[in-house]
């Protein structure tokens, strides 16, 4: 069957997992393709409706070794029938665990088929130049290798003539789900003086946790850590004061130093 047309999905506070979804999507190379980036969240207000003649490329960063639970809820409201579905989760180096796993289940009780699945390495979220963990990733291999993913993604779906026909993927992970996705309430971002109020930072938030009218104003409880904000102040006016994340940061880049290569299942 030919694929005319892919939807690509993605969640990507810092934009790695957007970059490899997208060089998925050139290998695959279908017809036409349409972004739904949920990242912010007025884009996750409507649900997502697919059909059986499109390709979904779905993907999500692991946050504690499972789907961010930000994004559950709209993704357990995709209404699909029979949509051949790529899962794609971008991870900092450490571990997956079951967060692939979980896309695939999720994905798959909305009415997709989950044709293909891979795991890629994506620069962690509380790396800085100063400690860094897997910096620069996903580079030129990664997307080389997610191009190549995409071209067996369309031998796989050139090889038969309809959706049902094309085996599921066997995707790693185990159930009961390994990691706990609740994340830190913690107040762990410094503004400086440098900060102009442009409201970049509060725009650009996943979870709506900076105040539009005070940057300096953070909703501890809303923020999910994802260090958009920090990365995207044009000002470079955020960074993280010691603590909790700080912490983890220099943690993260003492026992995960050894780079990783991604996986993809077909
Ligand atoms: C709250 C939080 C939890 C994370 N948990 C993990 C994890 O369990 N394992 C891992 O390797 N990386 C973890 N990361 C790193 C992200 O998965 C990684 O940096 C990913 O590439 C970010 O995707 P994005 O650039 O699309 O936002 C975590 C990041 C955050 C913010």
């Amino acid at each position: 069957m030919n694929i005319e047309s892919a939807k690509l999905v993605y969640f990507s506070p810092t934009g790695t997992t957007q970059s490899v979804v997208r060089a998925i999507a050139r290998g695959v190379n279908p017809g036409t393709t349409e972004e739904i980036d949920i990242t912010q969240p007025a884009a996750r207000v409507q649900p997502l409706r697919t059909s059986e003649t499109e390709l979904l490329i779905i993907g999500v960063p692991v946050y504690m070794g499972r789907v961010p639970a930000i994004v559950r809820d709209w993704l357990n409201a995709i209404v699909a029938r029979n949509t051949p579905a790529v899962c794609v989760v971008l991870y900092g180096n450490r571990t997956y665990e079951d967060a692939l796993l979980e896309l695939k289940t999720i994905v798959t009780k909305s009415g997709c088929r989950a044709i293909a699945g891979c795991a890629f390495i994506g620069e962690h979220s509380f790396s800085d130049p100063a400690v860094p963990t897997a910096q620069g990733r996903p580079d030129q291999n990664d997307l080389q290798l997610a191009e190549t993913f995409g071209r067996k993604i369309r031998e796989k779906l050139q090889a038969v003539s309809a959706v049902a026909e094309i085996p599921e993927a066997k995707i790693p992970g185990e159930f009961p789900y390994r990691g706990d996705s609740r994340l830190w309430t913690v107040d762990f971002i410094e503004v400086s003086d440098a900060c102009t109020q442009c409201g970049t930072c509060a725009e650009r938030c996943p979870a709506g946790a900076i105040d539009p009218a005070d940057a300096k104003k953070i909703d501890t409880k809303l923020c999910i850590t994802c260090c958009s904000c920090i990365r995207q102040c044009p000002s470079h006016a955020r960074s993280m004061r010691p603590g909790l994340v700080k912490d983890a940061q220099l943690r993260l880049h003492t026992l995960y130093n050894e780079r990783k290569e991604p996986e993809y299942f077909l």
